[in-house]
């Protein structure tokens, strides 16, 4: 099974997926995590990603592209994967596209967590105040609202982009984290 987990920050992607990928033994790539080990690790994409991450930029389309490339053909994503973070501009959409066309793979659907901007403020906020060793760099009031900004901007038209291809689902990212999943399980598995 191979998904696209889209939403605005803080709407639960990272929790849903890594709900998911082990409910269906697939890989979770969250292109936001791998940047953030680059940066951690120091790596030229790190070096080059770490303060575009933290003012809430984008990291350039090429080099995500090419991180996700490259990962999706290790062997432990032979059963499938969900993306989760990416893509994230219609560009990335498109270069995804051509990716899994070469591959010879399809997509089994776009799962999109719709939640109000004032909802992801609030979760932003208390995931920095309890995050285990100080929050990440872009938590903080000028990043986040630069990452909604992005996010209304750059991501948002996906949601078009993926719903004239046919293969949108959307799913309200406002309830339970339980109610979350249910609701997730049941557009991708309908009875
Ligand atoms: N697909 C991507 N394209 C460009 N930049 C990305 C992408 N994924 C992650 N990033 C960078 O990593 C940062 C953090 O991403 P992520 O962990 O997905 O956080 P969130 O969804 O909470 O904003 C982004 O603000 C951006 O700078």
């Amino acid at each position: 099974m191979r998904l696209i987990f889209l939403g605005p920050p803080g709407a639960g992607k990272g929790t849903q997926s890594a709900l998911m990928a082990e409910r269906y033994n697939i890989q979770q790539l969250s292109t936001g995590d791998m940047l953030r080990a680059a940066v951690a690790a120091g790596t030229p994409v790190g070096l080059a990603a770490k303060d575009i991450m933290a003012r809430g930029d984008l990291v350039p389309d090429d080099v995500v592209v090419q991180i996700i490339s490259e990962r999706i053909d290790q062997p432990d994503c032979r059963n499938g994967f969900i993306l989760d973070g990416f893509p994230r501009t219609v560009a990335q959409a498109e270069a995804l596209d051509n990716l899994l066309d070469e591959k010879g793979m399809d997509l089994d659907g776009v799962v999109e967590l719709s939640v109000d901007d004032e909802i992801l403020v609030e979760r932003i906020e208390k995931r920095a105040r309890e995050t285990v060793g100080g929050p990440r760099a872009d938590d903080n009031v000028d990043a986040l609202k630069k990452r909604l900004d992005v996010y209304h901007a750059q991501t948002a038209p996906l949601i078009a982009f993926y719903k004239k291809k046919g293969n949108l689902r959307s799913v309200d990212g406002m309830a339970d984290i339980e109610d979350v999943t249910e609701q997730i399980v049941s557009v991708l598995e309908p009875a």
